[in-house]
């Protein structure tokens, strides 16, 4: 294989969405350059023909869509020199760039760990990179861990915790605080809290994520609800109203926000709580409480030594969410914030780790797919 160009195109498909960048590498800052990057949305229409199908049922429609949205742009597919897609739904690994293998796609395609729209990165990326004879490449997939120990114990021995979360954006924004502070990544002791559709707040310590809350635990978001009663959830899971998979999507994708005020739009929620709406105030004061709780878990978790709490994220760009959170978590340690996610950028710079020979790729192993008592989840797919 030989790496024709110093391009690279990174993948982020979403539920709703398929984000596409194109990056440089810019060899006199180190860094990657973003050349261009698309956001292309997917109507509920368009979806609906996959609805109740696995995530990688979609994948020729998205690679169509990204094939269109390339040519109109004038990228030909040949012109990279590798393709980098978010690291899906696979068993738990270290962080780390991986090269995609057969293995991968088998793993991806079994769903063993459940379905999500981050299944489709490493088949789309590969897809391409086959055609023209190139690698493909995941950045720290969403099934990162670098728990400790103590972290998986979910207290009944049917059930062990497992990390699932948004390991791409939040180790990227711990190097990138890190690199503001002129300090090593390694010796920091940080809680990094993502705010996005998902909400993952994470303790880090010696350069590893050592726990977090995954999409079935912490505090409610936009769309997900997060810690529930669990003697509740139970009679609501034999109140004969709800099938398996109405259920699921209760809690993963028409919870928190969604269900108590229907919309996930935070900006909406604020011109409602301003306009005087008693609900919006209540549900948007409870979210960021219980954030705060989260993030104080978190600060045992680092034994009350915590150089930093990083915020991140969609969420992150509203200066009353922040202000309010900054108030409950101030007394953990001093709060940075870096709104947005930069996902695109985080698998490029991966990729570029790799290509330039500063990183070793590392190679996915079936191995890594034992099962160990899990349930199957179907995580924000119809
Ligand atoms: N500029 C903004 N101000 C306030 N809230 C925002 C802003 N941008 C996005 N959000 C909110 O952030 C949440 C989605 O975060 P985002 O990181 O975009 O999610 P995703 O995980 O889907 O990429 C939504 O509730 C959205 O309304
Ligand atoms: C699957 C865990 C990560 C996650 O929740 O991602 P999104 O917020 O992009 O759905």
């Amino acid at each position: 294989m030989t790496e024709v160009s110093s391009r690279v195109l990174a993948i982020n498909p979403g539920s709703t969405s398929t984000k596409v960048g194109v990056f440089r590498r810019n060899v006199a800052h180190g860094s990657a350059e973003c050349d261009w990057t698309q956001t292309i949305r997917h109507s509920d229409a368009e979806l609906e023909h996959f609805r109740g199908w696995s995530a990688l049922s979609q994948a020729d429609f998205r690679a169509g869509v990204i094939r269109n949205a390339l040519q109109q742009v004038g990228y030909p597919l040949d012109g990279f020199a590798a393709f980098a897609g978010r690291g899906g739904l696979l068993p738990p690994m270290e962080c780390g760039t991986y090269e995609v293998n057969d293995e991968m796609v088998e793993e991806l395609r079994a769903a063993r760990r459940g379905e999500h729209a981050s299944n489709l990165g490493a088949v789309l990326a590969v897809t391409f990179a086959r055609e023209i004879g190139v690698r493909a490449y995941i950045v720290d997939p969403v099934t990162v861990d670098e728990w400790q120990p103590c972290a998986r114990f979910s207290g009944l021995p049917q059930i062990t915790r497992s990390p699932i979360g948004h390991a791409l954006n939040i180790k990227a924004v711990a190097r990138r605080f890190a690199r503001d502070q002129q300090r090593s990544y390694a010796a920091l002791r940080l809680i990094v809290i993502h705010l996005g559709s998902g909400i993952t707040v994470s303790a880090h310590c010696g350069g590893r994520m050592i726990d977090q809350n995954t999409p079935e635990e912490g505090p409610f978001g936009p769309d997900r609800s997060g810690w529930l009663p669990v003697r509740e959830l139970i009679k609501l899971c034999f109140s004969g109203r709800y099938n398996e998979k109405q259920l699921d999507r209760l809690v993963f994708g028409e919870g928190g926000l969604y269900a108590y005020l229907e919309t996930r739009d935070l900006q909406e929620i604020e011109h409602r709580a301003d306009a005087g709406d008693a609900d919006a105030t209540a549900v948007y004061d409870a979210m960021i409480y219980k954030i705060a709780k989260e993030a104080g878990a978190m600060g045992a978790v680092l034994e009350g030594r915590v150089d930093a709490v990083v915020l991140t994220g969609g969420m992150a760009h509203s200066e009353r969410l922040v202000s309010r959170l900054r108030g409950y978590v101030e007394w953990i340690a001093p709060v940075t914030v870096y709104p947005g996610e930069d996902e695109l950028l985080a698998l490029a710079e991966g990729v570029f780790r790799v290509l330039d020979g500063e990183e070793e790729p590392k190679v996915f192993h079936p191995g890594h797919a034992e099962r160990k008592g899990r349930e199957v989840l179907v995580l924000g797919l119809e």
